[in-house]
């Protein structure tokens, strides 16, 4: 069921002793959202493990049915996804609603632009706020036509030509869902696409584009930039892909045992790929006791299970070099800061500004209602932990998972509790969020 925004469940974290025991999260959200779009376009079945039953991937599905794939899910939570073949989606029938999701809706308007048909998107207030010429403007430079209100935001119709014209494109901002919607793009018409990523962003389209099968060139220039090129309507083979668990979901629970005391945590089989890690490189500098165990590939993906204690950490300069290997995770870095000695800055979070809401500004505000200093620039935060006294507030989630996350997370080591005014919307990336951290000791209700 979609999330409605008219109805709030606000939900309070109070402090809390010792999170203890073994647990799993979610699958990855990026892999999950990708395992249904690859599935959709490979011939054959593809057998999916582990996938992400939020509200977000959940969309994603609904949009490769809709475009003729074959989906369904079986008694033991495994998914099954039938292909059509590169190039060879059908015209939805129906308007593509993609909820909170920007992954979801910029990926798929990749596949989308490289068909000579009509497709319609729309989302939740939260997307239909969100940028969306990010991906329309290398879409148009294919010849793909928009039919949408004023500023390139949802709702809007896109069309592609026929044939549509394969690019050069270099990707102008840190960001994985526009190198992934030229990438879906080129594999769906004709011709040569070659893409310029400047700042390396996470990698799993181009991991699964070459897992289903897909040949994709990739080379370093001078300037350090990657250069990928991909031959358009190559046929993918359909996968088995287990879905491994979900740094940015694992997230919570690791800052959660690290800031309330007594707490030892195991987190098994996270998504360890180094474009994903910088939340756990970041905690480590901060003094975190954090270790790795029984590090290992599965399906062309490093995992490991993560063990974590209570620790005293210390404020760090994050660099802004780092943003893109944890940029889901900043909110959360936040809470951490909050419980550090001294000063933690965090830079080159621009990006921030167009997530789920203005994570910044967000950010920003539960600090101030829970008594934490900081201080927001443009494209900074600077957060000064280690006060006896913060909690007691309430905060705002503006439509943001991960604002609701990180709060109830700052509730359970903060002196006074925390509240966010919506919990409900945590079920767009982390179902059984507030059942699982309670289940290792978080007070939450
Ligand atoms: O490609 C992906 O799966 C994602 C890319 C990131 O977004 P940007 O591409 O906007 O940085 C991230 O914030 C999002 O949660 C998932
Ligand atoms: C930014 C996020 O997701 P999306 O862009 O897919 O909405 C997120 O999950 O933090």
């Amino acid at each position: 069921m979609a999330h409605d925004a008219t109805q709030l469940s606000p939900l309070s974290a109070h402090k809390s002793q010792g999170l203890k025991g073994r647990m799993r999260v979610p699958g990855d959200k990026s892999i999950s959202h990708r395992a249904l779009i690859f599935g959709g376009l490979a011939r054959g079945i593809t057998k999916i493990s582990g996938l992400l039953e939020s509200e977000d991937v959940i969309n994603t599905a609904k949009a490769m049915a809709a475009f003729g794939a074959q989906i369904h899910k079986d008694n033991d939570g495994i998914w099954f996804v039938e292909g059509l073949g590169t190039g060879s989606l059908l015209e939805p029938s129906t308007v593509l609603d993609f909820g909170n999701s920007g992954t979801g809706a910029r990926l798929v308007m990749g596949l989308a632009g490289a068909h000579a048909f009509s497709t319609t998107f729309m989302g939740d207030g939260s997307l239909s706020g969100r940028p969306m010429a990010r991906v329309l403007n290398p879409l148009r430079e294919m010849g793909t036509q928009v039919l949408g209100r004023s500023g390139d935001r949802l709702p809007l119709t896109i069309h592609g030509a026929d044939p549509a014209t394969p690019i050069t494109y270099r990707v102008p901002m840190a960001s994985a869902q526009v190198k992934s919607c030229v990438l879906l793009a080129g594999l769906n018409m004709a011709g040569t696409t070659t893409l310029i990523e400047p700042v390396k962003t996470r990698d799993h389209t181009e991991r699964m584009l070459r897992g289903f099968g897909a040949e994709l060139g990739e080379e370093i220039n001078e300037a350090g930039e990657t250069i990928l090129t991909l031959q358009g309507l190559q046929e993918l083979t359909a996968q088995d892909v287990i879905v491994p668990g979900d740094p940015s979901s694992a997230a919570f629970p690791i800052v959660a045992a690290l800031i309330t005391p007594g707490s030892d945590l195991l987190i098994e089989d996270i998504l360890l790929n180094d474009t994903r890690t910088g939340l756990i490189t970041t905690l480590i500098e901060m003094g975190g006791d954090i270790t790795i165990e029984n590090e290992r590939n599965s399906g062309g993906e490093r995992i490991g299970n993560v063990r974590v204690r209570s620790s005293r950490l210390k404020g760090v300069t994050v660099p802004a070099e780092r943003a893109p290997s944890m940029i889901d995770e900043y909110p959360v870095l936040s809470v951490a800061a909050s419980f550090a000695s001294g000063e933690t800055r965090m830079e080159g979070l621009e990006e921030l500004r167009v997530k789920e809401s203005d994570r910044l500004a967000a950010v920003a505000a539960g600090l101030a209602a829970n008594g934490v200093p900081h201080e927001e620039g443009n494209d900074y935060l600077i957060v000064t932990g280690g006060s006896n006294h913060i909690g007691g507030g309430t905060v705002a989630t503006h439509l943001d998972h991960r604002i609701a996350m990180s709060f109830l997370t700052l509730g359970l080591g903060a002196e006074k509790p925390v509240t966010v005014d919506d919990a409900a919307i945590i079920n767009t990336s982390f179902p059984g969020f507030v059942d699982l951290m309670s289940g290792l000791g978080a007070n939450l209700g």
